[in-house]
C-alpha cells in the first residue's frame, strides 16, 4: 500500500535556474522533489518517480510563446495517469493560456517569476487533492474486501474511556441510524475522521460507500467537476463522461472534511445540490439524483461559522442536523494513558520493539502535556518515541522535542486557547476566588464569566 503522506513533486522546465529556484523553495515542503529539464524525459519520469503533482512549464522551445507544448505534455501526464495533479508554469500575460490548460485538465496555475508563498500554498493543496484521491481509492478497494471480511457494523478502533468520550461515543451511537445530517467539530487531531468513520460503520448505509473529500484544499475552479462530475465533452480533454464524488457516495455516506473554509460562491453550489438532492454534471443537461448521507467535519469554531460574512446560515442549518463535538486531549486527560499504550502496541509490534516501557514520571508529564496537535501529535510522538529511544525505557524527550514544563506552552500561539489556558490558571492561583481573578486579570467580573462560559470553565 503507497504511503499517502508521502507528496512528491516532479518539476518540469528547460530552464536550469527556474530548476534550481525550484527545488530550493520546494525541497523543504516536500517529501520529495525531482526537477528535469527535458519534458522529453517525461514518460520514462513519470513510470518510477510517480509524483502527486508535476509543475510543468509552458514552453520549451526558445523563443516559442504558444504554450502548445506545455498542453500537449500536460495531455501526456493525464494521459499516463489522471490523477496526478498538473500545475502549469506560465509566464506573465499568459493567464488566457492557463485557462485553456484548465479546461484540458490542469489542476492550477502560477505565474513567474513565483512568489515562494503562493507556489507552496498551490502545490501542497493539489498535491491534498491527490493524496484524496488516493485515499478514497483505497478506501473503495478496502470497503469491498472490508464487507467480506469483516461485518458491517464494526467500527474503527475508538480508543478512550473518559466521560468526554464516553459521551462522545454514546451520542453517535443514538445519531448513526436516524440518517441526519452530522457537522462533527473539533480541534485538529482530535479524530473527526475517525469519529466519521465509526458514524457511516454503525449507519444502515454501512454497506455502501463512504467518500472522503477534503473540500479545504480543493481549488474553487475544479468544486464542480471533482463534485458533480463532467459530461463527455464539456471541456476539450474530457474525452468520457466522468462521476463527482456526490454519485460516487450514492447509497452510502459523503463526507465533506474542512467545510468551514469553502468560498461563499462554493457553499451556494453545494447548497443547490444538498436541497435539491441531485446534480448536473459539468456540461450535462440532466439532473442525476444522488442519495447521501452527509458528514462534515470542521475546526472552526462555532462562533466563526456563525458568521454569516463566511458562511452561509442556510447551508449550517442544513449540514448540522446533529452537531457531535470532540473535546481536544487537553480536556480529557484520562485517555492519554490509554491512547499512550495503544499506540505504544501498535508501533513497538511495526518495529519489533514490545518490551519498551514508560515510568509513571515520564507519564504523568506527557499526560500533563497540552498535546496541541491531540491525538494525531500523541500517535507521531510515539512512533518517534519507539524508534529513538536507546533502551527500553521510553522518556519524555524521546516522546517530546521540548520537555514541558508547567509555565511553557509555547507551543501554541492560538489567542483564544492562550486566554482560556489564562484565566484557568489564573483560577488555580487564587482558589476560584473570582473578585481576585477578574482583578489579576484586569477584567471585570460579568466580562469574567462570560467568557468563562463561552469556554466552558467551571469555577469549582
Ligand atoms: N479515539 C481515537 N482512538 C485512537 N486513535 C485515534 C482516535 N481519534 C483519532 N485517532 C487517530 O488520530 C489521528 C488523527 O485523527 P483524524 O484524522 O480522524 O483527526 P481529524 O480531527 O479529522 O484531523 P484534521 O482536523 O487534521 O483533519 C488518526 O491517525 C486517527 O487514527
Amino acid at each position: 500500500m503507497p504511503n499517502i503522506n508521502m507528496q512528491r513533486i516532479l518539476v518540469v522546465d528547460d530552464d536550469p535556474d527556474i530548476l534550481l529556484s525550484a527545488q530550493i523553495i520546494l525541497k523543504n515542503e516536500f517529501a520529495d522533489v525531482l526537477c528535469i529539464e527535458n519534458p522529453a524525459e517525461l514518460e520514462e519520469t513519470l513510470s518510477h518517480f510517480e509524483p502527486d503533482v508535476v509543475l510543468l512549464d509552458m514552453n520549451f522551445t526558445r523563443g516559442l510563446v504558444g504554450g502548445d507544448e506545455g498542453l500537449y505534455w500536460l495531455s501526456k501526464i493525464k494521459g499516463f495517469d489522471p490523477n496526478i495533479q498538473v500545475v502549469m508554469s506560465t509566464a506573465y500575460g499568459e493567464v488566457e493560456l492557463a485557462v485553456t490548460a484548465i479546461k484540458q485538465g490542469a489542476a492550477d496555475f502560477v505565474q513567474k517569476p513565483w512568489l515562494n508563498e503562493k507556489l507552496v500554498a498551490t502545490l501542497k493543496a493539489c498535491a491534498k487533492i491527490s493524496v484524496s484521491t488516493r485515499e478514497i481509492e483505497m478506501l473503495r478497494d478496502s470497503h469491498q474486501a472490508f464487507s467480506v471480511t469483516k461485518p458491517a457494523t464494526d467500527s474503527p478502533d475508538l480508543i478512550g474511556q473518559s466521560p468526554a468520550f464516553q459521551s462522545v461515543l454514546e451520542l453517535i451511537s443514538r445519531v448513526a441510524p436516524s440518517d441526519a445530517n452530522v457537522l462533527v467539530t473539533g480541534e485538529n487531531g482530535t479524530g473527526k475522521e475517525l469519529i466519521a468513520r465509526a458514524i457511516h460503520q454503525q449507519s444502515q448505509r454501512a454497506k455502501g460507500p463512504m467518500v472522503s473529500v477534503d473540500v479545504g484544499a480543493l481549488p474553487s475552479s475544479l468544486f464542480e467537476s471533482e463534485m458533480f462530475g463532467h459530461a463527455k465533452g464539456a471541456f476539450t480533454d474530457a474525452k468520457n463522461e466522468k462521476p463527482g464524488k456526490f454519485e460516487l457516495a450514492s447509497g452510502g455516506t459523503l463526507f465533506l472534511d474542512e467545510i468551514g473554509n469553502l468560498e461563499l460562491d462554493i457553499q451556494a453550489k453545494l447548497l443547490r445540490a444538498l436541497e435539491s438532492r441531485s446534480i448536473t454534471k459539468v456540461g450535462g443537461t440532466r439532473s442525476i439524483p444522488v442519495d447521501i448521507r452527509l458528514i462534515s467535519a470542521t475546526n472552526v469554531s462555532r462562533e466563526q461559522l456563525s458568521d454569516t460574512d463566511q458562511f452561509r446560515s442556510d447551508l449550517l442549518y442544513r449540514i448540522n442536523t446533529v452537531e457531535v463535538n470532540i473535546p481536544p486531549l487537553r480536556e480529557r486527560q484520562e485517555d492519554i494513558p490509554l491512547l499512550l499504550s495503544h499506540y505504544q502496541t501498535i508501533f513497538g509490534n511495526k518495529y519489533g520493539r514490545t518490551d519498551t516501557y514508560i515510568s509513571s514520571a515520564t507519564l504523568e508529564k506527557l499526560t500533563s502535556y497540552r498535546w496541541p496537535g491531540n491525538i494525531r501529535e500523541l500517535k507521531h510522538a510515539t512512533e518517534r518515541a519507539i524508534i529513538v529511544a536507546s533502551s527500553n525505557e521510553l522518556k519524555t524527550e524521546n516522546f517530546l522535542s521540548e520537555v514541558p514544563s508547567a509555565s511553557s506552552h509555547r507551543e501554541d500561539f492560538n489567542l483564544e486557547v492562550l486566554e482560556q489556558r489564562v484565566i484557568e490558571d489564573a483560577l488555580t492561583a487564587f482558589g476560584g476566588n473570582m473578585t481576585k481573578v477578574a482583578k489579576a486579570l484586569g477584567l471585570g467580573r460579568t466580562t469574567l464569566y462570560r467568557k468563562m462560559e463561552k469556554y466552558g470553565i467551571n469555577s469549582e
